[in-house]
């Protein structure tokens, strides 16, 4: 049977998520925009854009407490890069948060300036033990802080920049913005 997979329409990189799921058999997908969007599918993409915007945007089409309530009765999200700020209960230096459903602190534009995008590789044994994925970040923000149930996947230079607790995956940089599927077909066998 098709898994329907929603990716968040409110603002950012929309496009690009859902090309990558339309290579991966089996899978539908679902452009969410309103309450009832989220009736039909099984997962959710938040994907990375502007936070700030995207949350005024949640609040507008009035999807911020029923998108939460969801999340934390198990529907598996993943948020990549301004979707994991959507998540983070704690935002540095910003008293301001979203869908605060993460155990997780994160520093908003992490690499500053002078980095505000690059690419590497690094392998994360969890997605694939054998071959480094390839990493897009984009004026990125990184984790600082984790609660205890929240499992870390990927470090790079110290600085936390993918975890998952229960339902919820986050990267602070772009899977979607690369060819390389497997972040993604990780997300599709959390559930
Ligand atoms: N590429 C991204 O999603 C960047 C996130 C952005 N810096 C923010 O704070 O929302």
């Amino acid at each position: 049977m098709n898994k329907i997979i929603g990716i968040l329409g409110m603002q950012g990189a929309i496009a690009e998520h859902q090309e990558i799921l339309i290579q991966i058999p089996h899978i539908k997908t679902r452009i969410v925009k309103t309450a009832k969007d989220l009736d039909c599918i099984d997962e959710l993409i938040l994907p990375g854009g502007e936070s700030t915007a995207i949350g005024k945007l949640l609040d507008y089409f009035s999807l911020k407490e029923i998108l939460q309530q969801k999340i934390i009765s198990g529907l598996p999200v993943f948020g990549t890069c301004a979707g994991l700020i959507l998540l983070a209960k704690n935002i540095e230096n910003e008293t301001n948060t979203h869908l605060a459903t993460m155990d997780i602190t994160v520093k908003r534009n992490g690499y500053g300036s002078q980095l505000d995008s690059f690419s590497t590789n690094l392998l994360i044994p969890t997605i694939d033990k054998n071959m480094p994925i390839p990493l897009v970040f984009i004026r990125a923000p990184y984790i600082t802080k984790t609660d205890k149930d929240v499992q870390i996947l990927a470090t790079l230079d110290n600085k936390i920049i993918a975890a998952r607790q229960k339902n919820m995956l986050v990267t602070a940089f772009h899977p979607e913005l690369t060819n390389d599927l497997r972040f993604h077909q990780y997300f599709l066998s959390m559930i």
